[in-house]
């Protein structure tokens, strides 16, 4: 493991989840014990798992998998013909178990948790990260313990983690207040285990985006990522799982990626913009996309890093943008996302329109959490609805509706 804000090296351990010495974030070295393939992969079951060779070693274990990963990825037939695309693409990742891509990155970290005698394992949440922990916490028999915003965390998200049986500490104030607290309480508590994206270990499971895209796309990556950016841990990952993809020889190019975030909490967009190495943090973050409503993301020197050395960029896209996006997923190409998600195709018409990404190359978009986590969301999304007030008035409302 090396330090990415001072450079010091440590040997690999569970617990180690900041540099001991400056408190910065840790990059995991994996050192493959053989060389990795897709002729040995594609031999084996689908999932995060499936690329052990690229994973932290969990031998002795099980690991806890509930079958993330594999998740489709879905040609925007429909949407690329209105950009003028031939080969536009969805990772759709709302397709994991618990809804969302957190839980590639949760079935490495609590199997590593769990092998490291970990009791409670604890969170600051916009809603997915606490559903996912709450799961795999179940999973491995584990106490979790998740910290939301109270009256800013989609209903969905809420109720998974009540169902999962979490204990669930809504707090006032914003996700990075939330993530202060957890942060304070891991420092005092050593029998507290944290799983957000600061722990590298969970990176680990999400850079897996990266193996099944290049292997969807016949071996080839694409020429552009566009990833939606909140706390920056899945830009930082997957842009991991590339360039680990280049140095062992499984792909000869790496991709450009694309962060977006939302206009009300979009610290590293606006420092993009003004060409600045570090981000313009957000102290009141505020958007609909409440699962990007994050002011000081905890992973920026990672993302920056990775968009810097693939020589992409960040982009900022509206509300109105964003649900205008998540309404024509749903509408044209029959994917369901919330409305973070939908940033990625907002973010990705937006670099289209300033000429940043060119219809000729390829592109994929990730999509980073089902619909139905924001039922709130989908309901304003205007549908035509009428009320009958009888089988006879049915009747009538839907023969006119037929033709119409
Ligand atoms: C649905 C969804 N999309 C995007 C993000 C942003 O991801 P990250 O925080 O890794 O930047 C999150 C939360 O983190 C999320 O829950
Ligand atoms: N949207 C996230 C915010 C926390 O991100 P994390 O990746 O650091 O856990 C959530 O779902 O809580």
């Amino acid at each position: 493991m090396q330090c990415v804000a001072c450079g010091a090296r440590y040997p690999p351990h569970p617990r180690l989840v900041r540099c001991p010495r400056c408190g910065g974030l840790l990059d995991v070295k994996v050192e493959p014990a053989r060389p990795p393939s897709w002729r040995l992969w594609e031999q084996r079951r689908p999932g995060v798992w499936r690329y052990r060779e690229l994973l932290p070693a969990v031998s002795g274990v099980k690991p806890v998998s509930i079958g993330e990963g594999a998740t489709p990825l879905v040609e925007l037939e429909n949407i690329g013909r209105m950009l003028g695309f031939r080969r536009l693409y969805a990772k759709n990742e709302g397709q994991n178990p618990t809804g969302s891509f957190k839980d590639r990155g949760m079935t490495v970290a609590v199997t590593l948790a769990k092998a490291a005698g970990a009791r409670a394992l604890v969170v600051a949440s916009t809603g997915n990260t606490a559903a996912s922990v709450s799961a795999y916490g179940a999973r491995a028999g584990l106490r979790r313990i998740v910290v939301v915003p109270r009256g800013k965390t989609a209903l969905g998200k809420l109720a998974q983690s009540v169902l999962y049986g979490a204990d669930i500490v809504e707090i006032e104030g914003s996700f990075d207040d939330a993530l202060r607290a957890v942060m304070e309480a891991v420092g005092r508590d050593a029998r507290l285990y944290p799983l957000n994206s600061f722990n590298p270990w969970r990176l680990e499971g999400q850079k897996t985006l990266a193996y099944e895209v290049v292997e969807a796309l016949g071996g080839e990556p694409p020429d552009w990522v566009v990833v939606p950016v909140g706390n920056a841990g899945n830009i930082s990952a997957i842009w991991k799982g590339f360039r680990e993809l280049h140095r062992h020889g499984l792909i000869d190019r790496l991709p450009r990626m694309a962060g977006v975030q939302a206009e009300g909490a979009a610290p590293l967009a606006r420092a993009w913009r003004k060409g600045l190495n570090e981000p313009l943090f957000v102290d009141k973050p505020e958007t609909r996309a409440t699962a990007i409503r994050i002011g000081h993301p905890v992973n920026w020197p990672k993302a920056m890093r990775a968009v810097r050395e693939s020589n992409g960029v960040f982009t900022m896209v509206s509300d109105r943008e964003i649900l205008r996006a998540q309404a024509m997923l749903a509408r044209l190409e029959g994917v369901a996302v919330e409305p973070a998600s939908a940033a990625s195709l907002a973010g990705l018409i937006k670099l289209v329109e300033e000429g940043v990404i060119s219809s000729d190359e390829t592109v994929v978009i990730v999509l980073t959490g089902h619909g139905l986590k924001d039922p709130q969301a989908m309901l304003e999304a205007g549908a035509r609805r009428y009320v009958a007030a009888g089988v006879e008035d049915a009747v009538k409302l839907v023969t006119s509706l037929a033709g119409g």
